[in-house]
């Protein structure tokens, strides 16, 4: 599924309307029809299975409660001036002629309303359907059962103005169920960022396609529950289109990444069938971050794994996982990374299927030892084609030595796994800034570096060097837990072992890293009391 923003949905509905000849009308009555299904639904509690709107994968079930909603009390629906009031002018008719009473409130003197949302209004007016214009302090919310948030859509710009503002501070505070059309007003459809104020949704149906800014926090908390409603555009037209971001489902890695995440091992595979992994990770301090990524490697399905450490650390390692092959590197007897020789390292990764680099390898500050020209070394000594998985420290190295641009391409074969702090530290740019637009932020560093980026982080974000983006629905707050990143990389290079290219390798791999720490949540007292190594068992 597509993930849009605005102007793209803008293209879509146009091309819709002006290429293809769905009048807009029709499609703004499916709109605002789907919206009054989803409402009648919770005030009636009759389930979600039969509705043509499906459930965005990451959202919960929404909870109509015992009672339902509403008990019985009108819904205020709340309508702004464009396109987005029209919906919800359509979905007040709805919701009137199937017995659930409501009350229109104008956000603005009806008279300035236009087009579609003008001739709504006309019937709303005819059909005698209860209305009046917003007065600040004069709703009284506790005669109403829910509200529909019906004033800015997919045109908002900016903050909302008076008296939107004003309205949406009061049904915030009114404590009703809210149902936002399209999106919560006040809500950034392309990056997710929330004005001051923006509506706290329990539930947004969303129109056609879903929005980017749905899927990326603050964004889908504002949103809640997401139901994604068709209205009539045409299967496949975003893809026409242009519209290059995804939500990370089965679906989507199946059928754009043609990565199955249920492919079933061939019946006569053995160990080699399924690639070798060198994993270079680990160091005095930080030896579990090594093993973690090593053991994730192994069950993500990898033939073989090999762990480099440094000789120091070798002894003290055996039997750690007796899975794994270890592959002492001479250190000069310190027990470091940056004491041993990359041209070694990469010796023994060519003879493998993928390398993984940068977990606990240690930044070593103060040592003397130059990170930079380490990390360069290595990646000048690899062979282009294997795959990599650069992660943690190495990303450190790579940021220290400020030059990466200038560094030999291998974009088929490179994957990144920076955390925001990381990713900072590469663009340069305040980590604020990228969790304002994690997913332009990516795309722009994937396409312009020639690699895979993985952006982790609620909502983790996967862009490839060509240009499309990937936002993964799985996880959850309990894996913001020390060594997850760890796993994280060791799963992505257990799949570029197994063949995947290197962005079905990261998407299928942040897919079920997320999905082994639900299932790894589902099983504890408390998600906060997730630990990294609680992910493996579940891979
Ligand atoms: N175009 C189409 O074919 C369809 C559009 N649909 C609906 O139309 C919506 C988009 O409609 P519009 O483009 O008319 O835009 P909106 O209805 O989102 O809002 C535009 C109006 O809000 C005002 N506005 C913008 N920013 C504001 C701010 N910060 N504070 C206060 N007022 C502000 C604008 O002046 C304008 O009057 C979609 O979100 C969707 O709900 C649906 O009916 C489906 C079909
Ligand atoms: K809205």
């Amino acid at each position: 599924m597509e993930l849009v923003t605005a102007e793209e949905m803008r293209r879509i509905d146009r091309h819709t309307i002006d290429a293809i000849g769905i009048p807009e009308i029709a499609l703004m009555e499916n709109a605002g029809r789907a919206l009054a299904d989803a409402v009648v639904r919770l005030v009636r509690r009759t389930g979600w299975h039969d509705m043509d709107a499906i459930l965005l994968e990451g959202s919960k079930e929404p909870d109509a409660g015992e009672a339902g909603w509403g008990g019985g009390k009108p819904w205020a629906v709340l309508v702004g001036k464009g396109h987005n009031g029209g919906d919800g002018l359509i979905a007040a008719r709805h919701l009137a002629l199937r017995g659930v009473p409501v009350r229109i409130i104008y956000a603005t003197p009806p008279e300035e309303l236009r087009g579609e949302a003008a001739r709504q209004r006309d019937i709303a007016e005819r059909l005698q359907l209860p209305a009046g214009v917003y007065a600040p302090g004069a709703v009284d919310w506790s005669a109403m059962g829910g509200i529909v948030d019906a004033l800015l859509g997919t045109g908002t710009g900016g903050t909302p103005r008076e008296p939107y503002a004003a309205l949406i501070r009061e049904a915030n505070a009114s404590g009703l169920p809210i149902v936002a059309a399209d999106l919560p007003s006040g809500l950034d459809p392309d990056t997710g960022q929330t004005a001051d104020p923006c509506i706290r949704a329990t539930l947004t149906v969303t129109f056609g396609l879903p929005k980017r800014g749905l899927v990326q926090y603050p964004g889908a908390e504002a949103a809640g529950t997401v139901l994604v409603a068709p209205i009539g555009i045409p299967v496949g037209l975003a893809a026409e289109l242009g519209v290059s971001t995804w939500l990370l489902t089965p679906e989507t890695l199946r059928n754009v990444l043609d990565a199955d995440p249920d492919a079933p091992r061939q019946p006569d595979g053995h160990k080699g069938t399924y690639g070798h992994v060198l994993v270079a990770a680990g160091t005095r301090a930080m030896s579990g971050a090594g093993l973690l990524c090593a053991t994730a490697a192994l069950r993500s399905g990898a033939g073989l794994v090999t762990w480099a450490v440094p000789e120091l650390l070798a002894e003290s390692l055996i039997g750690a996982q007796p899975e794994l092959m270890l592959a002492p590197v001479a250190d000069g007897g310190r027990g470091d990374w940056l004491a041993a020789d990359p041209l070694e390292v990469a010796a023994m990764a060519a003879r493998r299927d993928a390398l993984v680099v940068g977990p606990g390898l240690g930044r070593v500050p103060g040592s003397g030892v130059d990170g930079r020209g380490w990390l360069r070394r290595l990646w000048e000594a690899l062979p282009p084609e294997l795959p990599l998985v650069v992660d943690a420290d190495a990303l450190n190295h790579l940021a220290e030595a400020g030059d990466f641009a200038a560094w030999p391409k291998r974009p088929d074969a490179t994957v990144f796994t920076p955390h925001p702090g990381e990713l900072a530290r590469l663009t340069g740019l305040p980590a604020r800034d990228i969790q304002r637009d994690r997913i332009g932020v990516a795309r722009e560093y994937a396409l312009r570096h020639g690699v895979t980026l993985v952006l982790k982080g609620a909502r983790t974000v996967v862009a490839d060097p060509f240009g499309d983006v990937y936002v993964n629905p799985t996880g959850n707050p309990g894996m913001a837990t020390g060594g997850t990143g760890d796993v994280l990389a060791g799963v992505i290079a257990g799949l570029l072992a197994q063949g995947y290219p290197a962005t079905a390798a990261a998407a299928l791999g942040v897919y079920r890293h997320g999905a082994a720490g639900d299932r790894a949540a589902a099983k504890r007292r408390s998600p906060a009391s997730l630990i990294a190594g609680d992910l493996l068992a579940e891979l």
